[in-house]
């Protein structure tokens, strides 16, 4: 049996995973892996992947997010992050889900080689604690512009406690509509 080289964690939101990658040092530095087909299969990922993406988020303060894709391009994301650290946050959409709207923050930094998997259902969204953080994505399905979907990371419905003062926020992500009370959820 191979050595594992992913250590996968629950957290409060079922299918909602924290993953501490090892790092194998040595004088010239370290090596980890960013993906593994057989470990992460342990982690519920298990679709191939379709994406790669790579942001640079300058500002300490800044936030992205929340994003998610509607179905048929609903998906899977495995977030890292490669420089810097991010306050990172998942929130349950599925409908039905007993944690619905709640949501879950992870520190992700370079530094504590911790990634996030973040299954269909939920939407995404990061705040910048350093500057010139670097987010590593893994997704499962394409980017699909019309079937993004967003949430307003200032809902008070929401109510998440991001940790620092907002500093830059794109104008689509400072614009996405509160959440209604009609608002049942999204397929999983
Ligand atoms: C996500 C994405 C965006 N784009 C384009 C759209 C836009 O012109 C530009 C920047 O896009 P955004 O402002 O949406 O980038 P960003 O806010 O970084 O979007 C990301 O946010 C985090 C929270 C996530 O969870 C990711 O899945 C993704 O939605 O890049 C692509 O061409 N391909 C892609 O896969």
């Amino acid at each position: 049996m191979a050595e594992a080289r992913f250590a996968v964690h629950d957290t409060p939101l079922a299918g909602l995973k924290r993953v501490v990658r090892t790092r194998i040092g040595d004088t010239r530095g370290f090596l980890s892996r960013l993906y593994c087909a057989g470990e992460l299969a342990a982690a519920g990922f298990t679709a191939p992947v379709a994406q790669i993406n790579h942001t640079l988020t300058r500002a300490t303060g800044s936030i992205r997010g929340l994003h998610f894709q509607h179905p048929p391009y609903a998906e899977d994301k495995f977030v890292s992050v490669l420089a810097g650290a991010v306050f990172d946050v998942a929130i349950d959409l599925r409908a039905g889900s007993p944690t619905f709207l709640h949501w879950h923050g992870e520190h992700l930094s370079a530094d504590n080689a911790t990634s996030l998997f973040i299954p269909k259902g939920f939407a995404h969204g990061f705040q910048t604690l350093t500057a010139d953080c670097e987010l590593l994505y893994l997704h499962t399905a394409p980017y699909a512009a019309g079937a993004e979907g967003g949430l307003n990371p200032l809902d008070p419905r929401l109510a998440i406690a991001w940790p620092l003062a907002i500093t830059e926020i794109s104008a689509r992500d400072r614009g996405h509509p509160l959440l209604t009370p009609d608002f049942t959820g999204i397929p999983s």
